[in-house]
């Protein structure tokens, strides 16, 4: 192996110096995905054939269905670009809590030879910042036993985790833009959504927010609010706006005064702006932004997940569609167990009452249950919100055929008696 910290140029970059067959590879998720490094790890993959990878959200579309050909694919999630992965039935799920991936990772429950991982310039002390992702890169990078970094102009110098390129095995430098996410686009179903459930975040609540539509046009509602928090697994372009504003300022968040912490940043030049140098911003890993530890000592916690499905008695499927594994168990049920308990907190997953035509209140689920009926709160549709707290199983019933599609309650309202008489 070449010597330590030795930059190399990328035409020159052989992974075979790095890589060996049955390695398992991990790289930044969704924005911190480390584009010249996986270019040349998908072209170069029959060298070292057969790899695994353990994958989390996609950010561009480099990994495709056919380098399934030299790559065993694995992940916690098929969100972002890697939902071809799922749908195409290449990747092989890892149903797990996020909040587990460190300690899987740690304990080699989850392999972890070769990490590649996108980092800023250094800054005048010789410090890279980890920039878009650390959540479980700091797991995975004690865990391997290669460590390869792109360093990217684009990246901001993010506060939180640094990395000196004399303490990695290789680094390159890149030139392409870094991976943008922009926020996702609202149609009238989520603006009613997000309208229900600003009414209910009080001022100084502190926010955490999912994947997906949803999450964003949330955030767009909440611009009258005051004095929100931020702890979160990700953010992205619609936080910055709201942090930019004036209306989260941290400051009745319990911990982390004055400072939104997240384990990754998934949003365009407008969120890496904002980011750079940002004293109000952290990254932080896994271990502690879904530490329950932690999240226990958040004031207002307000947890907004969004789902597949859910049925009528609360059962929340946010991993498979029709028979594709398009989403993840995720952090979802860290963040809403942790809101259940927040004095003054909301747990809440939210959906559009209807995809395709078909309702997404269910009678019974079409998939796998990713969070139990006994850990659902609040369900909001744009028909309005199911608090599920404390209610019975006909009490939630009730409640769950309120907020379905008018004109699938009746079809439900059947199969319930059917299901649960
Ligand atoms: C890093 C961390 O912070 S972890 C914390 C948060 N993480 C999690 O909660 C993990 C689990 N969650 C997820 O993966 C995502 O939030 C999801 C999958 C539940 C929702 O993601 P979204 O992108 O909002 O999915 P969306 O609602 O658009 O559905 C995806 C597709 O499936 C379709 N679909 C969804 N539900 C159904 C359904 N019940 N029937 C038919 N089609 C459906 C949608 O129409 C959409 O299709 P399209 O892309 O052709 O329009």
């Amino acid at each position: 192996m070449p010597a330590p910290g030795r930059q190399i140029a990328l035409a020159d970059l052989d992974l075979a110096q790095f890589i060996r067959a049955g390695d398992s590879i991990v790289w930044g998720q969704s924005a911190a995905e480390p584009l010249s490094l996986m270019q040349a790890y998908v072209a170069q993959r029959h060298r070292f054939a057969r790899t695994c990878v353990f994958l989390g959200i996609g950010g561009s579309a480099t990994l495709q269905p056919e380098h399934a050909d030299a790559i065993d694919m694995t992940g916690y999630a098929a969100g972002g670009s890697h939902r071809t992965l799922g749908m195409a039935g290449v990747l092989d799920p890892v149903p797990c809590h996020y909040s587990q991936i460190p300690l899987l990772i740690a304990s080699r429950s989850i392999a972890v030879d070769v990490v590649f991982v996108q980092v800023s310039p250094p800054n005048d002390a010789g410090e890279c910042s980890l920039g878009l992702a650390h959540d479980y890169m700091a797991a995975a990078m004690r865990s391997a036993r290669c460590v390869i970094a792109e360093v990217n102009v684009d990246v901001p110098w993010v506060h939180g985790a640094t990395l000196r390129l004399d303490k990695v095995d290789a680094w390159v430098q890149s030139d392409q833009p870094v991976v943008d996410v922009p926020a996702g686009k609202s149609g009238d179903a989520e603006t009613a959504i997000a309208r229900h459930i600003a009414s209910r975040i009080e001022d100084g609540a502190t926010l955490q927010l999912g994947i997906g539509n949803l999450p964003d046009a949330v955030l767009q509602a909440l611009h009258g609010h005051r004095n929100l928090g931020l702890h979160s697994g990700t953010i992205g372009d619609r936080v910055a706006d709201l942090a930019e504003a004036g209306v989260i300022t941290n400051t009745h968040k319990g911990i982390d005064a004055g400072v939104s912490v997240t384990g990754l940043l998934m949003g365009t030049a407008r969120t890496r702006r904002w980011a750079h140098r940002n004293p109000a911003l952290r990254i932080a890993s896994t271990d502690y932004t879904h530490s329950a530890r932690v999240l226990g000592q958040i004031n207002k916690l307000v947890a907004i997940n969004a789902a597949i499905e859910v049925d009528l008695t609360g059962q929340i499927n946010a991993e498979v569609v029709a028979g594709q594994y398009l989403g993840a168990v995720g952090g979802a049920m860290d963040f809403l167990r942790a809101a259940a308990i927040s004095p003054g907190g909301l747990p809440i997953v939210a959906l559009p009452a209807t995809a395709r035509g078909q309702s997404r209140i269910v009678a019974r689920l079409s998939g796998p249950v990713s969070t139990p009926r006994a850990d659902a709160g609040l369900i909001v549709t744009e028909h309005g919100v199911a608090d599920l707290r404390g209610l019975s199983l006909s009490g939630r019933m009730q409640a769950m055929l309120a907020i379905a599609a008018p004109e699938h309650r009746d079809t439900l309202s059947a199969s319930a008696r059917q299901y649960f008489a």
